[in-house]
């Protein structure tokens, strides 16, 4: 079966404009511009096939956004090659266009002055929906996503979840078969959080849609991602199963210990770093490596209520493995 996502060695430059500290190199510079070029997206590779729901996960500045304005023809790249659906996506065929939606969290594609329900209506023209289908699938991811009551509002009076809501129906109006998702749930509440995750999974498995989707919200990736690309300054560092990752990447695990007596002893730390007592349960990071080891002595050495090991929150895990990627901003971008 040939991947409905083929992208081999993509490469994308930003050209950047070096900016000078003080008043006489930000003059002197007027005249003569000095750039260098930013390596946004080094040489990547992947595939993914059709129905697939992949993760696309990386830092700040890692390479995600460009990787999906790339996909999404946006954007031209300066090496490689990439298709989606069998289309190069910057020659911008009207046939790709037709099946592929991009949403992303940060901007608007909707209309702010107008209800919901007229940008809907211009996307129908746009794509050509025939009415019965419009109306059909209108009725259906307003149910869906519960914004019926809503279509008619300017979509400047909705809240932030209710117009992330209404962007992700007019993603979908026109039955996509690709989706690329750029933080569809940033600055959302739990609550408007687990809403989109819940409808993005039951909407993905009945239309076998293939999405890729980038978030800094480890939750969408647990509730949705099986699969996880992780990319971070412009090079793929990990592609397979989530929790392949958790295992290559976590370097610790957490211990939970309930003492019979009730008591924290306290050597405790001699162990591994003491995260956190909580109604007598003591939470010890501890090295992967030594967990078989700690666990022995320690079953030896107290009187052990209960005693059970984790592994880390998917944020921790991540934490770790980019904390040490940190750039200072010293370029100012330029289109
Ligand atoms: N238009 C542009 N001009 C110059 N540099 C750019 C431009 N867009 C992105 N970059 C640079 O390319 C790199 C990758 O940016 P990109 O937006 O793809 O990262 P990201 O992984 O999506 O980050 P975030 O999680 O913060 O959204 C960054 O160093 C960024 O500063």
């Amino acid at each position: 079966m040939s991947a409905i996502i083929d992208v081999s060695q993509l490469g994308k430059q930003y050209r950047v404009y070096r900016k000078h500290e003080g008043l006489w190199a930000s003059v002197s510079h007027l005249f003569k511009r000095e750039y260098s070029t930013v390596d946004a997206v080094k040489s990547i590779s992947f595939q993914i096939q059709e129905g697939e729901i992949v993760g696309f996960l990386g830092p700040n500045g890692a390479g995600k956004t460009t990787t999906l304005k790339l996909l999404s023809g946006l954007i031209f790249p300066s090496s490689g090659t990439a298709t989606v659906l069998g289309h190069v996506p910057w020659k911008r065929e009207n046939a790709y266009r037709r099946n592929f939606s991009l949403v992303m969290g940060q901007k608007n594609q909707l209309w702010w002055d107008l209800p919901a329900q007229e940008s809907f209506r211009l996307h129908q023209a746009i794509y050509k929906v025939p009415a019965d289908v419009f109306n059909r699938r209108l009725d259906e991811l307003t149910s869906l996503l519960e914004v019926k009551r809503l279509i008619g509002q300017p979509v400047r009076e909705l809240s932030l979840g209710e117009r992330m809501r209404m962007e992700l129906i007019a993603s979908l109006l026109h039955n996509p078969r690709v989706l690329f998702l750029d933080e569809p749930t940033i600055g959302l509440d739990v609550v408007s959080q687990k809403r989109v995750q819940e409808f993005l999974k039951y909407y993905q498995q009945e239309e076998r849609i293939t999405v890729v989707l980038t978030s800094h919200y480890m939750k969408d990736v647990e509730a949705l991602c099986k699969r996880v690309i992780i990319i971070d300054e412009g090079e793929i560092r990990h592609d397979g199963s989530l929790s392949d990752m958790v295992d290559r990447f976590s370097l610790h695990k957490v211990i939970a210990l309930q003492f019979s007596d009730g008591e924290i002893p306290e050597d405790l730390e001699r162990f591994g770093e003491l995260l956190s007592v909580d109604l007598g349960v003591a939470k010890l990071k501890v090295e992967r490596e030594q967990v078989s080891h700690i666990l022995a002595t320690l079953l030896d050495r107290y009187d052990i209520h209960d005693i059970t090991v984790h592994d880390r929150p998917l944020e921790d895990v991540f934490a770790e493995l980019f904390d040490s990627h940190r750039k200072p901003e010293t370029e100012e971008a330029v289109v």
